[in-house]
């Protein structure tokens, strides 16, 4: 049972709302929230758990990149927390259906860096083909040594491509341009782009690819997706590109494969264990193994990318502060409702059980007040209301709809 309580700010007093900004986020962000009167707040890097409880004691939007991590047990003490804004494209780190119980929508990015991994991946391949991570090594060392053997063309090789969503499916179009094959696989059905051609199965896909890249999101089913049995499936002298989530590979059986050189290399830029913030020590079985290529999780990390999310996600959290709108929130109903000038907005979340609208209507209709308009929508556990009253009786009714049972959260619109 969720514990009632509505939430901060009231027409009558509307306090400053606070927003941290951990992992660096770019400035970009303070745009939006600066023109809705939010004080801002930042961290340059991911906060353990206890901090991050102790500093969500005031705050009332979070934002956060792929690494700080927002547990069940972290929410259960953010009494105050409206919104997660999570200002990437994996939102994995968060405790997303917790939050979604707990009237939390929680937004991301979901395109802005895609083109940046892919430009990344691209790169990659040509590196892994030409040695040239160990050939430059080699040149900074003052060893001077010039080889052809092992060292290919990416031309005519068959680039395979595990989760052909928005990521996969730019790393294919590029791939094409330098003239390789592209094959992929995707649980989903999805359509082709340019000469790309689906295969039945992972194992098809590993059997058949001189280069294998991984796009698909952490899940309990991609978690380990590539292990020792189907490290041996892939061609001999194949190469492994992982930037979606460090769980997607076994790093002992990957370092196992470079060891015994059925693998001719692989480009990591994702960790099961990554680092808090710049700095830190970074420890990996794969460290100073031939022809690996290791970033620090830096797919995204361009210019363009990080001040495009800054924008995109600091404008939905506003939106949802201001105005109550989720959409495009990933764990939330979609609501969106223009206010018209002179009306008093409610917004409520509810556990979706039959009946809430028809209380809350008794209650505005009880307090004499008109309906302007009202949009609701749900999902499975929750119903997400935006109700604009003719009259100020918002706080009353406010109050009085916080009292349901039913109520999981109520709030004025700020
Ligand atoms: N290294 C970095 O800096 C970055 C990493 N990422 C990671 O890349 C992931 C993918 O990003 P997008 O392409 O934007 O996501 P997306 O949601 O557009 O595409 C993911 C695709 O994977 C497919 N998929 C899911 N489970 C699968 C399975 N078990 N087997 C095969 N296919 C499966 C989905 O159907 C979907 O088509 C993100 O979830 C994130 O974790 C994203 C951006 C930057
Ligand atoms: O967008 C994602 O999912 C990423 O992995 C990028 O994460 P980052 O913002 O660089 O911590």
């Amino acid at each position: 049972m969720i514990a009632k309580r509505p939430f901060p700010g009231s027409a009558t007093a509307k306090p400053a709302l606070r927003v941290l900004l951990c992992e660096n986020i770019h400035p970009s962000a303070n745009e939006a929230f600066s023109a809705a009167d939010l004080h801002i707040e930042t961290l340059s890097y991911a906060p353990k758990e206890e901090e991050l409880r102790e500093r969500l004691r005031d705050i009332d939007v979070l934002g956060i990149r792929s690494k700080t991590l927002v547990r069940a047990s972290t929410l259960e003490h953010a009494h105050r927390l409206l919104s997660i804004g999570c200002f990437c494209i994996g939102t994995n780190q968060v405790d997303i259906h917790g939050a979604n119980m707990r009237g939390v929508p929680v937004f991301n990015a979901p395109f802005s860096n895609t083109r940046s991994v892919a430009e990344m991946i691209l790169a990659e391949v040509v590196m892994l083909a030409r040695q040239l991570g160990d050939r430059s090594r080699e040149v900074h060392d003052g060893q001077w040594r010039k080889v052809a053997t092992g060292c290919y063309e990416v031309r005519g090789k068959t680039l395979g491509i595990v989760g052909y969503g928005h990521i996969g499916t730019q790393v294919g179009i590029l791939a094409e341009a330098f003239g390789m094959r592209v094959l992929y696989f995707d649980i989903a059905t999805k359509l082709p782009i340019g000469n790309a051609r689906s295969v039945a199965s992972l194992g098809e896909l590993l059997a058949n690819s001189d280069f294998v890249t991984l796009h698909v999101p952490a899940t309990r089913e991609t978690s380990r997706m590539i292990g020792s049995a189907e490290l041996s499936v892939m061609k001999k002298g194949g190469y492994l590109l992982n930037a979606s989530r460090g769980q997607v590979v076994d790093i002992d059986a990957l370092a196992t494969a470079i060891r015994s050189k059925h693998l001719g290399g692989a480009a990591v830029d994702v960790y099961p264990e990554e680092p808090e913030s710049n700095g830190d020590q970074f420890a990996s079985e794969l460290r100073n193994l031939p022809n690996v290529i290791l970033t620090p999780h830096v797919g995204g990390s361009t210019e363009e990318a990080q001040e495009s999310i800054g924008r995109e996600v600091s404008i939905a959290l506003t939106k949802f502060v201001v105005a109550g709108t989720t959409a495009g929130a990933v764990n939330f109903p979609a609501v969106e409702l223009p206010q018209v000038g002179g009306t008093h907005r409610v917004l409520n979340v509810h556990r979706n059980v039959p009946g809430v609208l028809r209380d809350i209507n008794r209650i505005v209709s009880d307090r004499n007040a008109n309906i302007h308009s009202q949009v609701l929508a749900t999902d499975a556990n929750i119903g997400y209301l935006i109700m604009d009253l003719d009259q100020d009786v918002s706080a009353d009714v406010c109050s009085d709809i916080a009292a349901l049972s039913t109520n999981i959260r109520t709030r004025i619109s700020n």
